[in-house]
């Protein structure tokens, strides 16, 4: 595929394909990864802005980064311009360099509340709340959907609005909030919205191989694409698309993240995630269920050195 640096604002983007903000997975160690294999952004997952205000622990694993993540991006969650504007101009996200705000988060309680998604139905609003994160004096991107219903898909006007209230890129899951997230993404709802506006426009949803990124590319002529699911199964498509060269296998790959996530992480949220990881990174493959139930069983990381050993190199080699 044609990749090529991105210019937001600012700041030069290394590639424009982008990974997703994945809740439980975008953790700095994954972010790292990704940066590694040649994403060209990557995003914490979504942040609320009301729960900043409390500084608890779990919100500071959230927002943990380090300088080696060369730029550094934060998702934000809310509907409250003030909350919003206070949130992003906050200490607790000095170390950011870009403020994304979630407008397209289905899950019912946040779409009840007004958060995520349900901002697509208040533009108004949505454009006070972009407003307001632009006082931090930082770029201001905009992660959305196509529309809440497929009956009525708004991609080109909600975009427009972001754009005429500050945002300097908009990426957009081609999925209606009814889809969540499942079924063929609308390409010509972001095609429209690209031909709307100046500012860059990401395409994301439903890539799952290297030649759908490909036809995303094409189908919609975005500046760029946004991958999520399929990164977790298989973080190399970074790479084969950016035509960066990387020789670590799976198994390296994943003894990498264990060791990165146990120096700067507690053991049980350690565990949590290589668990998860170390699975979406077995999809595909057949007789994994005995794999699948040491991972769930292990109980600290020495264990989980030798279970990723018997899982991702012995059978590996006896494959060869
Ligand atoms: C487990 C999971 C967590 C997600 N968390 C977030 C999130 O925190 N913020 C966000 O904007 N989107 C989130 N999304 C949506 C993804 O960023 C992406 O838009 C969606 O999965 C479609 O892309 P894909 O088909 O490539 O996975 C999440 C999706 C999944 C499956």
């Amino acid at each position: 595929m044609n990749t090529n640096p991105l210019r937001l604002n600012h700041l030069l983007l290394p590639s424009n394909v982008l990974m997703a903000p994945l809740a439980g997975y975008t953790s700095w160690p994954f972010r790292m990864l990704c940066q590694e294999l040649g994403a060209g952004l990557c995003f914490t997952e979504m942040v609320s802005a009301n729960a900043l205000k409390y500084k608890d622990k779990a919100t500071e694993k959230l927002l943990y980064t380090t300088r080696e993540e060369r730029i550094r991006a934060v998702q934000l969650l809310g509907s409250d311009p003030a909350v919003m504007e206070r949130a992003a101009c906050s200490e607790a996200l000095s170390g950011f360099d870009i403020i994304d705000i979630n407008i397209g988060c289905p899950v019912p309680n946040i779409f009840k509340s007004g958060e995520g998604s349900a901002l697509l139905a208040n533009p108004r609003r949505a454009a006070a709340v972009i407003r307001g994160c632009k006082k931090s004096g930082k770029p201001v991107t905009v992660k959305t959907r196509v529309g809440i219903r497929q009956d009525e898909l708004i991609a080109a006007e909600f975009t427009k609005m972001c754009e005429e209230a500050g945002a300097d890129m908009v990426s957009i899951h081609g999925r209606s909030r009814s889809m969540m997230y499942d079924g063929t993404p609308y390409y010509d709802q972001i095609e429209q919205a690209k031909s709307a506006v100046s500012i860059p426009v990401i395409a994301n949803g439903g890539i799952f191989s290297d030649s759908e990124a490909q036809h995303m590319l094409e189908a919609t002529g975005a500046d760029g694409v946004m991958i999520g699911r399929y990164a977790l199964q298989d973080p190399y498509i970074f790479s084969r698309l950016t035509g960066r060269s990387v020789t670590e296998d799976k198994y390296s790959l994943l003894m990498g993240q264990l060791e990165l996530t146990s120096r700067h992480y507690d053991e049980t949220y350690t565990l949590t995630y290589i668990k998860k990881l170390a699975s979406y990174c077995m999809k595909k493959r057949s007789g994994t269920k005995k794999y699948k139930q040491l991972l769930y069983h292990c109980g600290n990381v020495e264990e989980m050195k030798q279970i990723l050993k018997a899982i991702f190199y012995e059978e590996e080699a006896d494959r060869r």
